[in-house]
């Protein structure tokens, strides 16, 4: 039997006593404020028992992890017409990148850089006729937790300075891939990735990615055939440019925010989230990274 919790405790103090704790995003003001000490991991397995380490109840933004909740949601509402509007490859670019859109016509590499996520935007924006409280409701009924919310504070600020958002929108829209007006989406995306969950709420929410579609309450939320197709983008592009290196360490799906969170899962076994909000140069926590490296290697537990 694994001892999760002494694993997790070890992570913690390792990650309090690493001097070089990486860079906080100060691209979005809001984010610059908090304080790079912060640390918190949260492991929930598939018997639903749950182990915690450092500030694992500390809400964070959760910034890029929201756009696995946005493609889902879209995938239910559209199904496989979302892949006419956005490929599954890799992109081995930054999340914020805007040339290869260009170069492939306005079809974004995968939904989980930014344009990809700003066409699923759009894709919600169509369909729900209140997109910000029904995309928040979809995410509270997954967790099974209705505390969770958006930060207005961080949407509001991204969208004072998020001027390569509105540069990768405006070239969706001149490419006829974005249906709405562009202020209309980006509000959508904004709101989306200012959601405000601690580590303990990501693992509820990824819970059902790791058991096979269904969520803690065992609700099937997702088909078999969903849960793959996700999880196999999470795998390949969940990591921006590091997803190579993240499936290399730690060598398992998952995916990152620039809030410094990380939630990864080990498929009908366990699911995990860390926090840190010190960035690597690649845009994800450089100790959340590292404490999973040292998770998977000293369980011996990975998709491989
Ligand atoms: N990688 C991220 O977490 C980026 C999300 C952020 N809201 C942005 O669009 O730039």
């Amino acid at each position: 039997m694994i001892d999760f919790q002494h694993i997790l405790t070890s992570i913690n103090e390792a990650a309090s006593n690493e001097k070089d704790k990486g860079k906080i995003a100060d691209y979005i003001p809001e984010l610059a404020k908090v304080n790079v000490d912060n640390f918190g991991i949260h492991l929930i397995d598939i018997q639903q028992n749950n182990f915690s380490a450092g500030k694992s109840d500390e809400k964070f933004s959760i910034q890029s992890i929201s756009k696995v909740l946005s493609l889902s949601m879209a995938l239910g509402l559209i199904g496989e017409k979302v892949w006419k509007r956005v490929d599954v490859e890799p992109s081995g670019d930054p999340f914020n990148h805007l040339s290869l859109l260009e170069l492939e016509n306005g079809i974004p590499r995968n939904p989980l850089i930014n344009p990809g996520a700003i066409v699923i935007a759009d894709i919600l924006v169509s369909k729900l006729e209140h997109p910000k409280e029904e995309f928040l409701s979809y995410v509270q009924n997954i967790a099974n937790d209705d505390t969770i919310a958006y930060d207005l504070g961080v949407a509001k600020s991204e969208k004072r300075t998020g001027f390569r958002n509105f540069a990768a929108a405006n070239l969706l829209k001149s490419y006829g891939n974005l249906n709405n007006d562009v202020d209309i989406v980006l509000d959508f995306y904004f709101h989306q990735c200012s959601l405000a969950m601690n580590c303990v709420q990501l693992t509820n929410t990824f819970f059902m990615f790791m058991n096979n579609g269904k969520c803690r309450r065992n609700n099937t939320l997702l088909t078999i055939s969903q849960v793959k197709r996700i999880n196999a983008i999470m795998l390949t592009c969940g990591f921006y440019d590091e997803a190579g290196e993240f499936a290399f360490e730690v060598g398992l799906p998952g995916k990152s925010g620039v809030g410094g969170g990380i939630v990864a899962f080990l498929p009908n076994k366990f699911c995990v989230a860390t926090w840190s909000p010190g960035l690597n140069p690649k845009g994800n926590s450089k100790l959340g990274m590292l404490a999973l490296e040292k998770l998977t290697t000293e369980t011996e537990l990975s998709i491989f």
